[in-house]
Formats: C-alpha cells, sequence, structure tokens
C-alpha cells in the first residue's frame, strides 16, 4: 500500500474522499520490514479504507508506470480475511505469492511410471548464467513461459526494457539454440487473466508499445494470437523439433490440470520411442 500511496502522489491523482490523506499519512509512518499478526490487524482497517478510494485503484490502474505485484488486487480484495486471526493460507493464495526463484530446483513427477525430472530455474537477468548448468543432452523438452500481460511493463532489473521483448529474445536464444535443434519446446502463454483484465484497461494499449498490431487492441483473442505470432516468428530454419503452445493462467488449478495432461502426453509421445529402447 505503500507504494501506491506514493504513486498516487506522483501521478498527481486526487482523493476521492480527501479523509484518505489522513489514513494515507498512517500507512506512510510505517517503517520496517515484517508485521505481526497483530500489528497487521491494526493496519488491516486503514489499508482497506484506502484501496476503497478510487484514487488508489486509478494509481492501481497505472501501475504499468511504476513496479508493483500483480497479486497485489488479489490480496487487497481478501484482505479482510488475511487479517483475521485465524487466517490459514489457501491453495489459492499461495499460488498468488511471489516468491523469485534463485537457484536451481528439481522435482521428479512420474508419468505413467516413468520418473520425469523438472527443473526450474530463475527468470530474473541474474539468474540466467544458471541456466546452461542446466541443459545436458538428458533434456527432453523446456518449458518457457511468458507473461503475456506484461507487453506495457518494464523490467524492474533495468527499468527501461519492455517485459516482453526481452522475454522474445531470450525465447530466442533457445529457439534458435544449435544445441536444442531436436528438443521440443513449449511455450506457456502465461497470465491470460491478467492480459484479458489488462485489453479492457483504458489506461493502456497494445498498439502504443506494437504499431504493427492491426487487430482489436480490446480482444483478448487477438491480442494472444499476435503474441504467439511474434513469438512463433522468432524461429529460424535450422530447428527441426516442433513448438508447442498453450495459453495458460497458472494460478487456476483447472486450466493447469487440462494443460499439464496435454503436455504429460507431449512429453511421453516425443520420448517413447527413446525410452522403449532403454
Ligand atoms: N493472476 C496471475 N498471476 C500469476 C500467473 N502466473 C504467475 N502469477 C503470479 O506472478 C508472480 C510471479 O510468479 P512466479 O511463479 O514467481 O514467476 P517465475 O516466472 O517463477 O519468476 P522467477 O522465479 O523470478 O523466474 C506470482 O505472484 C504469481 O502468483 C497467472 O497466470 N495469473
Ligand atoms: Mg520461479
Amino acid at each position: 500500500m505503500q507504494v501506491l500511496v506514493d504513486a498516487r502522489e506522483k501521478l498527481d491523482i486526487q482523493w476521492e474522499h480527501p479523509t484518505s490523506e489522513l489514513a494515507a499519512n498512517q500507512v506512510k509512518l510505517f517503517h520496517g520490514t515484517g508485521l505481526d499478526q497483530e500489528q497487521f490487524a491494526q493496519y488491516a482497517s486503514t489499508i482497506h479504507v484506502l484501496w476503497q478510494d478510487r484514487a488508489i485503484k486509478k494509481a492501481y490502474d497505472r501501475r504499468r508506470e511504476f513496479q508493483i505485484s500483480d497479486s497485489v488486487s488479489y490480496f487487497l480484495d481478501e484482505l479482510e480475511r488475511i487479517a483475521r486471526f485465524d487466517y490459514v493460507p489457501s491453495t489459492k493464495d499461495i499460488l498468488h505469492c511471489r516468491k523469485a526463484t534463485k537457484g536451481v530446483y528439481e522435482f521428479t513427477i512420474r508419468i505413467q511410471n516413468i520418473p520425469f525430472l523438472f527443473v526450474d530455474v530463475g527468470g530474473q537477468r541474474t539468474q540466467r548464467q544458471k541456466w546452461t548448468k542446466c541443459f545436458d543432452s538428458s533434456v527432453t523438452s523446456i518449458i518457457f513461459l511468458v507473461s503475456t500481460s506484461e507487453f506495457d511493463q518494464v523490467l524492474a532489473e533495468d527499468r527501461k526494457t519492455n517485459r516482453l521483448e526481452e522475454s522474445k529474445n531470450i525465447f530466442d536464444t533457445i529457439v534458435n539454440n544449435v544445441a536444442f535443434q531436436k528438443i521440443s519446446i513449449i511455450l506457456f502463454l502465461n497470465k491470460t487473466d491478467l492480459l484479458a483484465l489488462k485489453v479492457r484497461n483504458p489506461e493502456t494499449d497494445i498498439r502504443w508499445y506494437y504499431p504493427q498490431f492491426t487487430g482489436n487492441p480490446h480482444s483478448i483473442l487477438d491480442v494472444q494470437n499476435f503474441i504467439l505470432q511474434m513469438f512463433m516468428n522468432v524461429r529460424r530454419n535450422q530447428r527441426s523439433a516442433a513448438i508447442y503452445h498453450h495459453f495458460t493462467n497458472a494460478v487456476d488449478t483447472q486450466n493447469i490440470q487440462v494443460v499439464f495432461n496435454s503436455v504429460k502426453d507431449t512429453i511421453l509421445q516425443r520420448n517413447l520411442a527413446a525410452l522403449m529402447l532403454q
């Protein structure tokens, strides 16, 4: 909320209720890194008052101009429940948390009794030099996640590079890497839910970032297909293996269930021949 209070001020957005200024001053007074449950409960009502003020919502709608987590609105909408003393995080709450991957995490999932090793690496710039260590001859597929809703945002790392462009450039280096020519790539065009909200937001427009976009900027299908084509077009001729794609919403367990089943089939089919030989 401190970030939003600060953004409202810098963006010169007028309070809907002038009394919110008092609540804002109270929030600004907090200097610390964490709150215990009791302190949090005390702040919750103040934060709630601010979140209800249209000025803060307006600042949030302009968040492409500053850095704030996409899950902020989810947690602020759920504030009353979260501030309760008997609060226990739900699966959905946990899925909305942001914890950047620092390092390399490995876990095995058995698919039709065949153990598949999944390797999770961090996407932030500082994490990428760790990727090369994970790429050896045993890699059968690469799952690449793109935040499609970030077409109007800049990197937290340098505050100037467009996030979708950065993602596309990394995808380019992977897709066109000679070492991965025969490895299937599964592209997840993720954050579909946030993209759906964004195409309706009058504070932004994909054409401001991609003037070559000729579709309807308020149609999620048009925007999704444009981004898909943009990523598919980076592929150069030497690549022989397929690039599969899925439109995903990683915080929707039902969607991920369907996508995972499909990915499972892809991985199994593509590797069946090799597995039978073992
Ligand atoms: N609404 C919504 N939020 C998402 C979706 N996918 C991820 N998030 C949120 O985006 C934030 C970042 O997700 P992470 O899983 O940490 O992303 P990551 O790509 O692993 O990030 P690094 O570990 O830094 O590479 C979290 O707050 C997630 O809850 C999505 O499809 N929809
Ligand atoms: Mg991660």
